[in-house]
């Protein structure tokens, strides 16, 4: 008999660093789980053989360009394929901490053509039933994760994560998008993205 269970939904949080979105992924996959739904949390690098790879990379030195993304794209194809696509299949919703919108804004930022990164990853990922942006200025966001450095690079720093900024609000007007202001507290943050989801949910 073909299983009648429904889908679940993929929820992605996106945002430049600092913005909140591991802790709002945290808040609202223990939220959904307290109501009985079925959460798997999770994030890009994966934990998965490539994004171990990427992650040790971010202390132990960066990649090349091309090789840094070709990582980030087989991360993620074994990502869709192993984890993602069966835990929606059996009906658990999978809360994600960043995804194919944060290749599209970091590697677009270093110098990759961001329409083609999206076609690339829209080839095999699947698109979010909720895109939430975490929006915030470069300065706040700089402040919450205590960058600090030299000044030069804090310069580069601060221009890239605006190209990122810019990058997450390109997509604002999907169907899938929303785009949340990260500067109240993240309590009330959490309130949002948790009427949104219900709503969502409920809608199925
Ligand atoms: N709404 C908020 N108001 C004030 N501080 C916040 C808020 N949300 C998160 N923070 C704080 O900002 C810091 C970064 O939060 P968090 O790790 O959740 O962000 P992130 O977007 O996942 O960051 P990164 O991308 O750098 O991993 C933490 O110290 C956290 O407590
Ligand atoms: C998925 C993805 C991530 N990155 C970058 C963005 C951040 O600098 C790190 C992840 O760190 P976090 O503290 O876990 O948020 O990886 C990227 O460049 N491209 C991507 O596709």
């Amino acid at each position: 008999m073909e299983d009648q269970k429904k889908r679940g939904l993929l929820i992605v949080i996106e945002g430049i660093d600092g913005t909140g979105k591991s802790s709002q992924a945290k808040m609202l996959a223990e939220h959904l789980r307290s109501i009985g739904e079925d959460v798997l949390l999770d994030r890009e690098p994966s934990d998965g053989p490539f994004g171990k790879i990427l992650r040790a990379s971010m202390t132990e030195g960066r990649l090349a360009p091309d090789e840094e993304l070709e990582l980030f794209h087989k991360d993620r194809r074994q990502h869709v394929s192993d984890v993602i696509t069966p835990a929606l299949k059996r009906g658990c919703h999978v809360v994600l901490d960043r995804y194919y919108f944060s290749t599209m804004a970091y590697q677009g930022a270093n110098g990759f053509d961001v329409e083609e990164l999206r076609a690339i990853n829209e080839s095999f990922a699947p698109a979010p039933d909720i895109l939430f942006i975490l929006d915030l200025d470069v300065e706040a966001a700089l402040t919450r994760i205590g960058a600090r450095g030299d000044q030069a690079n804090e310069f580069e720093q601060r221009d890239a994560l605006q190209f990122c900024r810019d990058v997450f609000l390109s997509v604002k007007d999907e169907t899938y998008a929303r785009v949340i202001d990260s500067s109240p507290s993240i309590e009330s943050i959490h309130e949002s993205l948790k009427k949104i989801s219900l709503a969502e949910i409920n809608k199925k």
